[in-house]
């Protein structure tokens, strides 16, 4: 059984995605969530890709009678460590048991390690796109990928998570997970801080005004994917740089959204995270770290 902790809009999209091929599923809500009149019969209500509305059911793991054997957090990079707590307080894990961290930003591995020190975790990116209109009302505004696998490559694929896959078209089990996974952060830690703390959108950042920055974060980015030894070159990560404020022109990053909405950001585990990793190589990356500042003072404002 797949045990998905939350339901918000990505968690919302593996959710429909188990309800369409029938994959058995539990969600597991924090008790003031099932408590609130915000989740009328349990129900979700999500709306697809072609605005079609579909009302599910969600099963709750409220008691510990069968232990977790694969649990899914699509949650905000921040919200892991409390997550995985609130998880061990209740409900125990099967020998063997998987984890599978889904979510924008790294660094949250040892906090899964620490907190489940015998359970395997794996890891996740997607590219789908989706968002709560209000709480269990989710709208998918973007079908992508989503990709699964495990660090270092030293686990197969279990066959709980390998049913899901084979049921979802856009889903694989990738060997190189880390390099996706870096991929992402490099993309994220240029587009998305700087839209948030200029308030623009994506597409913004194509005009001339924004280049010479633009170019800066990536010539800091290749310096760390050298000492990185990841595979990545200057002409290929700028040219996927902006192949992606290409394809996402109109849309508002996802901290340009947070900040606008007055939300916490995922910069810790973007740029934080980078930044982290750079001092471990005695590396100084003075345009992401003056980014990062800019992005703490709009957060606190
Ligand atoms: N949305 C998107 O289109 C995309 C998102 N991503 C990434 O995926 C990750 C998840 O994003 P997204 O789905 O948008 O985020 P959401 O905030 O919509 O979803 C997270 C959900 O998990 C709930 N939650 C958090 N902690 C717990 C807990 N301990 N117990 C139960 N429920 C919990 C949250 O509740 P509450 O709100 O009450 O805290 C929320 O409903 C992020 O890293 C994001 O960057 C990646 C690609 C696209
Ligand atoms: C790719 C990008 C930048 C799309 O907006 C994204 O992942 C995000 O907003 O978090």
């Amino acid at each position: 059984m797949l045990t998905i902790v939350g339901c918000g809009a990505i968690s919302a999209t593996v959710i429909y995605q188990c309800y369409k091929q029938q994959i058995p599923f539990e969600v597991l809500l924090r008790a003031q969530d099932i408590a609130t009149t915000a989740l009328p019969k349990k129900c979700l209500l999500f709306t697809d890709f072609n605005g079609s509305e579909h009302h599910i059911d969600l099963p709750l793991k409220t008691n510990d009678e069968s232990p977790i054997e694969l649990l899914l957090l699509a949650v905000k990079s921040y919200q892991v460590e409390a997550a995985l707590s609130q998880v061990k307080q209740k409900f125990s894990l099967a020998k063997n048991a998987h984890i599978v961290l889904l979510h924008n930003g790294m660094g949250t591995v040892s906090s899964a390690h620490k907190i489940f020190p015998s359970a395997h975790v794996l890891l996740a990116s997607t590219t789908y796109a989706a968002f709560s209109k209000e709480k269990f009302n989710i709208i998918q505004t973007g079908i992508g990928e989503t990709v699964f696998g495990c660090l270092k490559n030293t686990a197969e694929c279990p066959a709980l998570l390998q049913g899901l896959i084979n049921s979802w078209q856009q889903a694989s089990w990738v060997t190189d997970i880390e390099n996706r996974l870096w991929l992402k952060l490099f993309i994220n830690s240029v587009i998305n801080p700087l839209t948030a703390v200029n308030n623009i959108k994506n597409g913004e950042l194509r005009s001339p005004r924004y280049s010479a920055h633009v170019e800066k974060l990536i010539d800091e980015i290749m310096q760390l994917s050298v000492c990185l030894k990841l595979p990545f070159n200057h002409s290929q990560l700028n040219s996927t740089v902006y192949q992606v404020i290409e394809n996402t022109a109109e849309n508002y990053s996802s901290m340009q959204q947070d900040v606008a909405h007055q939300r916490k950001t995922e910069i810790d585990f973007i740029t934080g995270y980078l930044l982290q990793q750079a001092k471990q190589y005695n590396l100084v990356l003075p345009c992401h770290l003056s980014l990062y500042q800019q992005l703490k003072q709009v957060e606190k404002a």
